[in-house]
């Protein structure tokens, strides 16, 4: 039997797994028709799709922190992949050592630097002598912190870390806020058909002009549709030049937004559709 290949941000014990294990129970897959594989970084992870995997889970914004950069970077310019679905996690963290010691005695702190910035608040209260290590991922901190012969180290990760690296919990739900949520992409070679329930992801330029992005974004408002994220990143070619990213509630190929995307492409130099899933 084929197997689904599907990759993930490892090793194993990252938030991305806990998404991605959620997302395949709901899916009801059964446990021989996927494969789960670990990338060591977001980018290999979005680059491996249509290549060594089918498909992939990959973070895209947190409640507390907001925008994973890397991912929306890649999206915008290196992958050639499509969003299929999208994912919401509640993101609780724990502090992990290698046995249970006084905060005074930990003097450094693993995490990925969107885990450290969701627990700024707690690590500046209870450990503001520790330096802030950031790492590829959570569950990379909390290798390191297994494989270190120091006890003076600790990890940040969900509640997984401890079993899987043999890991003593210190801190429990350490995040500033007890909401803190992470969306995730789940990306592929190609995006969903319409359900009637849907959101369209996409990226484009405008001419450095005034009224350039009003007149865009008017494209949307004439034709009632609502904008559920917006995101300004650099072009990457010259200072002060950006690339927008929208998600807008609609599919593609569905009116009103089908009208939206022709008018829109006539306004932009550069627009790309990422994506059109199920909400
Ligand atoms: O390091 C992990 O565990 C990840 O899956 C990455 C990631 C992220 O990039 O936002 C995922 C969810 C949490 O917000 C913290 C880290």
């Amino acid at each position: 039997m084929i197997k689904i290949k599907i990759g993930f941000l490892g090793p194993h014990g990252t938030f991305s797994e806990e998404a991605l294990d959620n997302w395949i129970n709901k899916s009801g897959l059964g446990p021989d028709s996927y494969e789960k594989i670990a990338f060591p970084t977001i980018i290999d992870v979005i680059n491996a799709v249509g290549k060594q995997i089918d498909m992939a889970i990959v973070p895209i914004e947190n409640s507390l922190e907001g925008s994973v950069n890397m991912t929306i970077d890649c999206l915008i310019h290196e992958a050639e992949v499509m969003i299929a679905g999208e994912a919401v996690l509640p993101i609780v963290q724990h502090l992990f050592a290698k046995k249970s010691i006084p905060f005074e005695e930990i003097r450094e702190v693993y995490s990925h630097p969107q885990a450290l910035f969701q627990c700024r608040k707690f690590l500046m209260k209870n450990l503001p002598h520790a330096v802030l290590k950031e790492v590829s991922s959570t569950a990379e901190g909390a290798n390191i912190v297994a494989k270190s012969p120091s006890y003076g180290i600790a990890a940040i990760g969900n509640q997984f870390l401890s079993k899987l690296y043999n890991l003593t919990v210190v801190a429990e739900s350490i995040q500033d806020s007890q909401n803190n949520m992470t969306r995730f992409y789940l990306l592929s070679t190609e995006d969903k058909p319409s359900t009637g329930h849907d959101k369209t992801t996409l990226v484009f330029s405008t001419a450095n002009r005034p009224g350039s992005l009003f007149k865009c974004l008017k494209v949307f408002a004439q034709q009632q549709l609502n904008l559920t994220k917006i995101e300004s990143r650099p072009s990457k070619r010259i200072l002060g030049e950006y690339i927008f990213f929208i998600e807008v509630e609609g599919h593609r190929l569905d009116e009103p937004l089908k009208t939206a995307l022709v008018e829109l492409k006539q306004l932009t130099g550069f627009c790309k559709v990422l994506g059109s899933y199920p909400v």
